[in-house]
């Protein structure tokens, strides 16, 4: 144990434990370690000559804070400290008389007047001190919330890319105990004056006693407040050392008991071998801690017994002053007292010293942050962003994170316009986030521009631009607030009523959702709290997509729609119908940029970039990108591969899965805006374990090709899988589906069985064009513009699937009557029986039936069934 010379941190005691899950010792590698430095470097002296500057510093904070209540403050402190020494020399007074000459009851009498203003003082002093801490207590929450806000205002107002650089996390993180440490401050302030006061009255009162007394009371104190000096300091270093470690062992106890990690915690065994650990790291941490109070006790004994020494030396010193006639008794005995209370004043003043420099490193960092801060706020003003932007358009786009060598874009130049649908796809890291944040004004490219509406995005006045950006990314905020408040925080400032969010909960499709919640929409959505609902990961988003809504419903200017991995906790099902709504919010006057690995989610995009280490190396619509055969074609094959039959479950076009439940899938995907890229896909599948056939179109395609030339005759083949037939949907120009279910086997049309007709392809005709002439030659039906979206090969052993089918039609978000085809074309192929037969969603088979009721009472009306 070494109690003189520089304090240091103890030997690097860390666990094993430590070492063993966190990879070795953890440390806080700034704000904490520049305060280090300076307890390292404080000295009494030092902190004595710093103390007028942290003192100004709070004075200042509390100034702004509460005016009157500050001067309440001063006025009672310096009123204190003139009581002390007012009440010294009247305490002298009573010595004196006492002391003095003459009878008892003459030298009482005599003492009177002075015993008098003694308790008076004692009661102005008392009042004094009620009247400060009053103030004092006032100010201090006050002088808090203005640190705090300050601090939440100036990390609210910061570029994303200061929220985005490592340092300036920590910063936050470190910044974030200033606005405590300044409440702290004024009451360490308020001793502190207090103290200064208390000991200048005793030290003139010493002073005027004999001259020698005042160096004599600071031999005293020196010790003590050396001792609480060095105490603080070894606290300091030690925090500095273990902060890190108390952290993990705090980590370690909150994944025993968190939810998330709860399954694992139990199945994996991980709960005894992590309570090993923490009581590992618990045990490492407690021998410190005994180390610590050892050495304080050591420390304090030591500086105890200096005090002591000096104490004695002083009283020895009055003894000679008596002994030699140098000092009257009355005199030493004011000395007494007052050498005790200035050496209590003095020990508590260094103690406040100390607590305030203390603090004082808190508030500094505070101080560093809103400085830094400052430098990186969104500058405010900037040129009004027009209401016509028309397009945004990325140039030469380079842009790389604070932290990191290599850019996360480079070169990146591509223009969006109003109205359309841009996708961008490339593997994890290629820069398709970073992009969507440059274009959206988030993060301002090193070297380039972006522009909106022709004007270079760093010249505009943000807040205008954020205002016509929705953004629904995979991790958007789920706030522990109400269900109804999660959606309308997409506008925090506008409607307040359920009827205002109907339409946004509709469109999203969380009607249901909303009415299983035990108080609606008003049901809060917080495990924290009691009486709150839990909702599931897709639950969860859809109540974004209803927050999207809700936001992008309410700009009336152009704007652009931000989808980042929207439905990556959707079911199939929920997936597409996530699509087709997200697509349903497309418009003349917004854009939308949508970045996801599902690639059916993307096929139907205007233009599709494919970003490959930060560069744009392939743009251009789906069949444009497929027929090159790139990049994008690779990932497209790569995923679609992973839905060919004999790979596992069956599923629709780049859908994942069927529902094993019914034994046939029939996932779907559209998005019917007129003019637009539209999509449904339609899987006609076999009875369980016989796995449905798909994947790309092209797949498809050829499959269909296969399968129709070559084919498989009814009756035919016995293997458990192969292709029977397609169903494929298709749309033309005007928006309209047509879901046409096809066998491989010629004259195939009976009700029972999925399959309406059949036939061998022509020639080289593709699926669509083979519908077209079948449509054509056998309904008379002639659909311009028509393109295939999806098509799904049917299988099954027999060479004709069981009569199973889910059909999906229209909008699914229930907005079946804008189907135009079904009547035109749907009953044409279905008969009444045959609709019967077929396995519905339960509005589809509404609607199915209400629009054959309809059909059939309608004068031309007949079932038109080819044969
Ligand atoms: N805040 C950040 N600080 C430093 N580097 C970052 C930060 N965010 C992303 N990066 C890096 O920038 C590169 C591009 O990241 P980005 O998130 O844009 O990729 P992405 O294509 O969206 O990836 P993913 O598909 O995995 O979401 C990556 O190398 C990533 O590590």
């Amino acid at each position: 144990m070494k109690v003189f010379g520089r304090v240091r941190a103890a030997g690097a005691a860390v666990s094993e434990s430590e070492r063993e899950l966190f990879g070795g010792p953890l440390r806080y590698d700034t704000g904490w370690a520049e305060h280090e430095r300076a307890r390292l470097e404080l000295s009494m002296l030092a902190a004595v000559r710093a103390m007028p500057r942290l003192v100004g510093g709070t004075l200042r904070r509390a100034w702004r804070a509460d005016r009157p209540a500050l001067v309440a403050v001063a006025v009672s402190e310096i009123g204190q400290g003139i009581a002390a020494a007012v009440g010294l020399l009247a305490v002298n007074a009573v010595m004196h008389a006492l002391l003095g000459g003459g009878a008892p009851v003459d030298r009482l009498y005599a003492a009177l007047p002075a015993l008098v203003t003694v308790g008076v003082i004692g009661v102005v002093n008392a009042g004094l001190a009620c009247w400060s801490t009053s103030r004092a207590g006032r100010l201090e929450p006050l002088v808090e919330r203005l640190a705090t806000t300050e601090y939440l205002a100036a990390a609210a107002a910061v570029e994303l890319e200061a929220i985005e650089d490592p340092e300036f996390r920590r910063l936050i993180d470190v910044a974030q105990y200033g606005a405590a440490s300044a409440r702290r401050m004024i009451g360490a302030c308020v001793a502190a004056v207090n103290g200064t006061i208390s000991l200048i009255a005793a030290g003139g009162v010493l002073t005027v006693l004999h001259p020698a007394l005042l160096p004599m009371l600071l031999l005293i104190a020196a010790p003590r407040g050396w001792g609480a000096m060095r105490v603080a300091q070894e606290r300091y270093v030690s925090v500095m050392v273990w902060v890190e470690h108390m952290r993990a062992g705090r980590l370690l106890g909150s994944l025993l008991t968190s939810r998330t990690a709860a399954q694992e915690v139990r199945v994996h065994g991980v709960g005894g071998f992590l309570l090993d650990r923490y009581r590992d790291m618990a045990e490492s941490a407690e021998r410190e801690q005994k180390r610590l109070a050892t050495d304080k006790a050591f420390t304090e004994l030591v500086a105890a017994g200096m005090s002591g020494l000096a104490m004695v030396g002083t009283y020895a010193f009055m003894g000679w002053l008596i002994v030699a006639g140098h000092m009257e008794l009355a005199v030493a005995g004011t000395a007494v007292i007052a050498v005790r209370s200035g050496s209590a004043n003095l020990g508590a003043l260094v103690m406040n010293v100390n607590q305030l420099h203390e603090e004082a490193l808190y508030v500094n960092d505070h101080d560093r942050f809103l400085a830094e801060a400052a430098a990186y706020t969104i500058p405010e003003g900037g040129a009004d962003v027009p209401g016509r932007v028309g397009e945004i358009r990325a140039e030469d786009v380079t842009y790389r994170y604070p932290d990191r060598d290599t850019p996360a874009l480079e070169g990146v130049s591509l223009t969006i316009p109003m109205g359309s649908v841009t996708a961008v796809v490339g593997e994890n890291g290629s820069g398709k986030s970073t992009l969507i944040k440059v274009l959206a004004g988030l993060l301002l490219p090193g070297r380039g521009t972006v522009r909106w509406a022709g004007v270079d995005v760093a010249g505009l006045d943000r807040g205008q631009v954020f205002d016509r950006v929705a953004l629904l990314t995979q991790d958007f905020e789920r706030w522990p607030m109400t269900a109804g408040m999660n959606i309308r925080i997409g506008r925090p400032r506008l409607g307040s009523s359920d009827g205002d969010l109907a339409g946004a909960v509709g469109f999203a499709g969380a009607g249901a959702l909303v009415e299983r919640l035990p108080h609606g929409l008003h049901t809060l959505l917080a495990r924290m709290f009691r009486g709150a609902s839990e909702i599931s990961g897709g639950e969860w988003q859809k109540i974004g997509l209803a927050r999207t809504h809700f936001r992008t419903d309410h700009c009336g200017a152009d704007s652009l729609l931000i989808v980042d991995e929207p439905t990556s906790a959707l079911d199939p099902e929920a997936e597409i119908a996530a699509f087709d709504r997200i697509r349903q919010l497309a418009g003349p006057r917004r854009a939308i940029v949508l970045v996801t690995h599902r690639m059916s989610g993307v096929r139907h995009a205007d233009t599709i970039h494919v970003l490959h280490r930060g560069r744009l190396v392939e743009h251009g619509s789906h069949d444009e990108l497929m027929a090159a055969g790139g990049r994008y074609a690779s990932m497209f094959r790569t995923q679609a591969a992973q839905y060919e039959p004999g790979r596992g479950a069956g599923t629709a076009a780049g859908v994942p899965g069927p529902r094993p439940a019914t034994g046939a899938a029939a996932p779907a995907e559209h998005a019917p805006q007129a003019g637009r890229a539209v999509s449904v896909s339609t899987a006609a599948g076999a009875g369980a374990g016989d796995g449905t056939g798909a994947g790309d179109a092209d797949r498809a395609e050829g499959g269909s090709r296969d399968g129709t030339g070559a084919g498989v005759e009814a009756g035919g083949a016995e293997r458990a899988t192969h292709r029977t037939g397609t169903a494929v949907l298709l749309v033309n120009d005007a928006g309209q589906y047509l879901l046409h279910l096809r066998d491989n086997v010629p004259g195939i049309c009976h009700p029972g069985t999925w399959s309406l007709i059949g036939g061998r392809a022509e020639g080289e005709e593709s699926p669509e064009e083979t519908i077209a002439r079948e449509l054509r030659e056998e309904a008379g039906l002639t659909l311009p513009g028509l393109r295939r979206y999806a098509v799904v090969p049917g299988t099954g052993p027999g060479g004709v699937a069981p009569g199973l089918i889910q059909v999906f039609l229209g909008r699914w978000n229930g907005d079946a009557e804008a189907l135009p085809i079904t009547e035109g074309v749907m009953f044409r192929w279905f008969d009444a029986a045959m609709i019967d037969r077929l396995v519905m969603c339960p509005w589809t088979a509404d609607v199915v039936r209400s629009h054959d009721r309809a059909r059939r009472q309608t004068a031309n009306g007949h079932l038109d069934r080819p044969s």
